[in-house]
């Protein structure tokens, strides 16, 4: 089955069912190194992730690791340009569950990115980003605490799906030429638009099927969280992209009003029941004026329209959700990608579950992950309905790559998420306890350590794994 590797010979693997892991007390799960600080952090977080389970479970339970290649390492064993070896994806299909270090992708030609390649080859849909803050973590912000979002990313398409024409290329100027002399003059919105003829071009898909998905689990996940959280804000730019990632929007909304009717409210709709409560005979067109500050210089259709949304959501929700009833439900909201940029950092607590595309959440999840402290705090884990590879915000960093000082934090904290998705809730619980005890107590690797006032002597990796390791008990 396997070329030039072999699977652990204790151990079993993990199953899906109805979109849910099984796991066994032994189960096999392959890991890929990393390229980079991928040699460093790993066996960092290895050792952090035996000693925890090992000590949560007394040897009633424990991992076999099953080592696979990707990247400059599997080119090494399987021969030139072999960065992922068939033996990889069938271990992780078979598998079910992994984890992995950062890969390299270069910049403006080469091979295409071997992490967003696994996202897709497994339908990992959902790249959930949770960024919160662990006490004595140095942060650029004066109340880094109050930000406590999970980012969730829609993992398989936008421009990600990587279907470029390079400037020049044969196909790429045909397609402009199609473009510019057929596809745009028969669109009248596009008026006299042009392609710069010297144009690159890619292409951004955002399908509905993939929107709802993502959109679904983030709601799933708003239902688990504590009352004060269940909140999921729909982040894009639809007022420019408006049939991407607007589309986004509305497809969210549309999900969510469907799926989730009796579970959550949207922001406009709260608008419109709080103007009834507060005036319990309030005319439709006057409710439509308070919920649209600019209704008065609106034209006639829109006008109506907005009277028609206040009468549909009083004639259908006010029984369930009126009287303040909409107060116990999730909100869903939506946000422009820019403003939500800076509502992370100037209003961070206002916010919970965001739920966006591909390039918008792969921004997003760094700028969070830096209100926390940076790059080396923000874990990760890609999820689909039958597969879950657990991996860092970050990249290979590879300037720190084999110093033994880059902080492995985000990729334990990864570990953190694959054992909470395995339901070993005490292995989770010990590994971020000693991971906040070791920060709480300054022992903290060089990003954290330069930024401490006063500053201080910097852990290396696997120091910094020892001290989350004594920091157990
Ligand atoms: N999922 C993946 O595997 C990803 C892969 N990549 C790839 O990684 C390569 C390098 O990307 P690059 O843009 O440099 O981004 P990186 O995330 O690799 O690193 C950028 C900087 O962030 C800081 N940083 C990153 N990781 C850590 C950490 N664990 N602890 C502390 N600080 C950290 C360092 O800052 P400083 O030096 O200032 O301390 C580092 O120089 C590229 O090929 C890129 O495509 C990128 C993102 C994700
Ligand atoms: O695949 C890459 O090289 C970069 C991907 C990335 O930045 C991310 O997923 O956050
Ligand atoms: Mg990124």
């Amino acid at each position: 089955m396997y070329d030039k590797i072999i699977p652990p010979t204790t151990g079993t693997k993990i199953t899906f069912k109805n979109g849910e892991p099984i796991v066994p007390d032994n189960p096999i799960i392959p890991f890929i190194r990393g390229d980079g600080t991928g040699i460093d952090i790993w066996p960092a977080t290895q050792k952090v992730l035996d000693a925890a389970v090992a000590k949560a479970y007394k040897g009633q339970r424990q991992i076999s690791w099953f080592k696979v290649y990707a990247g400059d390492e599997a080119c090494d064993l399987y021969g030139t340009y072999q960065y992922l070896p068939q033996d990889t994806l069938t271990a992780i299909k078979e598998y079910g569950v992994a984890i992995k270090g950062p890969l390299t992708t270069p910049v403006g030609g080469g091979i295409r990115s071997l992490n967003v390649a696994l996202r897709q080859i497994f339908d990992l849909y959902a790249c959930v980003r949770p960024c919160r803050y662990y006490a004595g973590t140095p942060s650029p912000h004066k109340n880094p605490e109050k930000l406590d979002v999970i980012v969730y990313r829609e993992n398989t398409e936008d421009i990600y799906l990587g279907i470029e024409w390079k400037q020049g290329s044969e196909i790429g100027d045909r397609l402009i030429k199609i473009l510019n002399e057929e596809l745009i003059p028969a669109t009248p919105e596009h008026g006299k638009k042009q392609i710069p003829l010297d144009a690159g071009i890619g292409i951004k898909p955002i399908s509905k099927t993939g929107s709802q998905r993502l959109v679904r689990r983030a709601m799933k996940h708003a239902l688990l969280l504590p009352k004060d959280k269940q909140q999921v804000t729909l982040v894009h730019k639809g007022n420019i992209m408006k049939y991407t990632e607007g589309a986004f929007r509305d497809w969210g909304y549309e999900l969510v009003t469907s799926e989730f009717r009796s579970q959550c409210v949207t922001e406009r709709e709260s608008w419109i029941l709080i103007n009834k409560e507060k005036n319990p005979d309030i005319s439709p067109e006057d409710n439509a004026r308070e919920v649209d500050p600019g209704y008065d210089s609106l034209t006639p259709e829109k006008k109506a329209q907005i009277v028609q949304e206040v009468e549909t959501v009083l004639s259908t929700i006010w029984e369930t959700h009126g009287n303040g009833q909409w107060k116990a439900k999730i909100m869903v909201n939506d946000r422009i990608a820019d403003s939500i940029f800076q509502q992370i950092q100037t209003r961070p607590d206002e916010y919970s579950i965001l739920a966006t595309m591909n390039l918008n959440g792969d921004y997003l999840s760094d700028a969070a992950a830096a209100i926390v402290g940076g790059l080396g705090m923000g874990p990760g884990a890609n999820i689909g309905d039958a597969c879950a590879v657990f991996e860092a915000t970050h990249g290979t960093a590879p300037k720190h790559a084999g110093l033994d000082r880059i902080n492995p934090g985000s990729v334990i904290l990864s570990g953190v998420m694959m054992l909470e998705f395995m339901g070993w809730q005490e292995a989770a619980d010990l590994v971020k306890k000693g991971l906040g005890q070791a920060i709480a107590h300054s022992q903290v690797t060089y990003d954290l350590a330069r930024l401490l006032e006063p500053p201080v002597e910097p852990l290396k990796c696997s120091e910094f794994a020892d001290a989350i390791i004594k920091h157990f008990d």
